[in-house]
């Protein structure tokens, strides 16, 4: 299990020879097993912040650390979930677990590799399915998959980047009760770092919900979600705590808009 940290990290795009800081000063340190959501409005930086955990990118200043060793690449240890499924579309769903496996132990027993494969698709409810291409599936089905194929990786972390933002509303909905079982129930309790538009996808998965600001470029809030687990988002959205929760949410994301954002350039070394 890791702990992951980020030790006041910046990071900016470079366009001719000038860096456009994207993320400025973030410390934050997330606990082994911890569920995580990062908020914020678009352009704020979320998906960049996720790319520099995945080790796709790199901080211009700062340190990650993943169990006190510093990130200098991509690892077997994170898993990530795209909005866009990222599929290969020429494979089936089966094969695209199949595959995602095979990559990650060349040597292991292809009978034990289908067997997991087999094991997360009746998991995720696409055991009938499962010698379908992904292009005849539907985005949920699609996005199942690819919770599928994280899962079964069995990678520590998980890093999800609004991973059902192009599903409808009852598939969403289906998403987030699947993801929080797998989450719950696997064998080892995964790190997540989840980005979201969503205030109430937050509150109903996370354990602490950071909220980023396009103003500051940096965290705005860290705020702590209480209530107890499983958590039944019918009762919650009853509740006033929630209520109050998620309103102060809104409004922290309200706020930043209307405070406009900062120019400012890095010169690139
Ligand atoms: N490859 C890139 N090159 C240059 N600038 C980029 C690149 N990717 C993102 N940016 C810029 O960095 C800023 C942060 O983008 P990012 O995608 O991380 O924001 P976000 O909070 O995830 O937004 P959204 O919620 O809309 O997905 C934006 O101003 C964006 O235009």
């Amino acid at each position: 299990m890791y702990k992951i940290d980020l030790e006041n990290i910046s990071f900016g795009y470079e366009e001719e020879n000038l860096i456009i800081p994207v993320i400025k000063d973030v410390h934050l340190s997330i606990k082994e097993g911890e569920f995580v959501s990062i908020i914020g409005p678009s352009g704020c930086g979320k998906s960049t912040l996720l790319s520099l955990l995945a080790g796709l990118n790199f901080p211009s200043y700062g340190k990650i650390l993943l169990d006190n060793k510093e990130v200098t690449g991509t690892g077997n240890e994170r898993g990530v979930v795209f909005q866009h499924y990222s599929l290969f579309p020429w494979m089936s769903a089966r094969k695209n677990i199949i595959f995602g496996l095979q990559q990650l132990d060349k040597n292991r027993n292809q009978k034990d590799i289908e067997k997991i494969a087999d094991e997360y698709l009746d998991l995720v409810g696409l055991k009938e399915v499962s010698h379908k291409y992904p292009s005849q599936l539907s985005g949920g089905m699609q996005q199942r998959v690819a919770i599928a194929r994280a899962f079964a990786m069995d990678s520590d972390i998980l890093l999800m980047d609004e991973p059902f933002s192009a599903v409808d509303a009852k598939n969403r909905m289906a998403l987030q009760e699947l993801l929080l079982d797998l989450w719950n129930n696997g064998k080892k309790k995964k790190t997540v770092v989840f980005v979201t538009h969503d205030v109430d996808e937050a509150v109903l998965l996370s354990d602490r919900i950071i909220v980023m600001s396009a103003n500051s470029k940096s965290i705005k809030e860290e705020i702590n979600v209480d209530f107890s687990r499983p958590r039944n988002r019918s009762i919650l959205s009853k509740n006033n705590t929630y209520t109050e929760l998620r309103h102060m949410l809104v409004q922290l994301l309200f706020d930043d808009l209307i405070n406009g954002t900062e120019s400012e350039v890095w010169e690139a070394s």
